[in-house]
């Protein structure tokens, strides 16, 4: 069985974060495995707590993973302090990680913020060099190229800059588009749109969390990463079409939705 790693933050409401990464990679049928970086004390409504671990315990976490199974993709998702970001970066190289992809997190969906200006910083310089592929979401794509983006020809130019500064791959994610979903992957030189009908569900807590681990399961079984964006992309739709509508605020989608 090919195995995964998610290194991210734990969602008490299971929606997003490490929950949502879990449930992704058992759907997408690979050996899910963690190492985490904060709990947060969450819910549909709001983040109310966020308790980081400690970088020597991160560390401890990610070398206990590395040298027992050895995990196929690495998926990193909320990282919100510099020293964090710098404990992975090194240990990625050390253990010469593969296949990985970088969910930029910054803002979680209902507006609370979920990582400090310094790591935004840190998280560009240390740990985009070494992704495979990078995911934002629109307000996160401006954030890494400095520019605005209004339009689909906005997303393409923005990837550029970024797969260009950083050698990385980018998954531009349109969710936050108000006429329709299409993604664009701006990958060695190379753009391709992967469309999206817009859903109408509001429950869209932890849609990023949930593509980029299921890109990481694809990956890690072996697929290249235009067919491995394709099938996560038809997993998120199908996972946000099944209208499961729990909670208060924007909640969660259904990870299970073919069991
Ligand atoms: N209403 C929707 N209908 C169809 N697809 C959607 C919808 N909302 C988001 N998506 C899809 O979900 C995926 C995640 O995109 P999105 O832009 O929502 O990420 P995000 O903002 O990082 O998510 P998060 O809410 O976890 O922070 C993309 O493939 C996007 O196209
Ligand atoms: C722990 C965690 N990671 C990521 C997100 C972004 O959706 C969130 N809301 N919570």
């Amino acid at each position: 069985m090919k195995t995964a790693l998610t290194i991210a933050g734990s969602d008490s409401s299971g929606g997003a974060g490490i929950q949502a990464d879990i449930k992704t990679m058992i759907t997408n049928g690979v050996y899910a495995m963690s190492a985490i970086t904060a709990l947060t004390a969450q819910n549909t409504v709001g983040v109310q707590g966020v308790l980081e671990v400690t970088p020597d315990f991160l560390a401890m976490q990610i070398d206990s993973v590395f040298n027992d199974i050895r995990p196929d993709a690495v998926k990193i998702g909320m990282v919100s302090s510099t020293e964090l970001i710098s404990t992975i970066a090194d240990k990625l190289i050390h253990y010469k990680a593969e296949n990985i992809v970088v969910d930029p997190v910054m803002v979680a969906t209902s507006g609370s913020k979920l990582i400090t200006d310094d790591a935004i910083s840190a998280l560009k310089e240390k740990l985009l060099p070494l992704a495979t592929v990078v995911t934002p979401n629109i307000p996160e794509a401006e954030v890494l190229s400095s520019m605005k983006i209004e339009s689909a020809a906005d997303m393409i130019k923005a990837a550029e800059m970024i797969s260009k500064a950083y050698n990385c791959a980018v998954l531009c994610k349109g969710g936050h588009n108000m006429n329709d979903a299409n993604d664009l992957l701006y990958s060695s030189g190379e753009y391709r749109w992967f469309y999206g009908k817009r859903i109408g569900n509001s429950n869209t807590h932890g849609t990023g969390c949930t593509l980029s681990s299921a890109i990481a399961s694809n990956l890690a079984k072996g697929e290249d990463l235009s067919i491995s964006v394709e099938k996560a992309k038809n997993y998120i739709s199908a996972a946000l079409s099944d209208m499961l509508d729990l909670g208060a605020g924007s909640g969660p989608l259904n990870h299970a939705f073919d069991l």
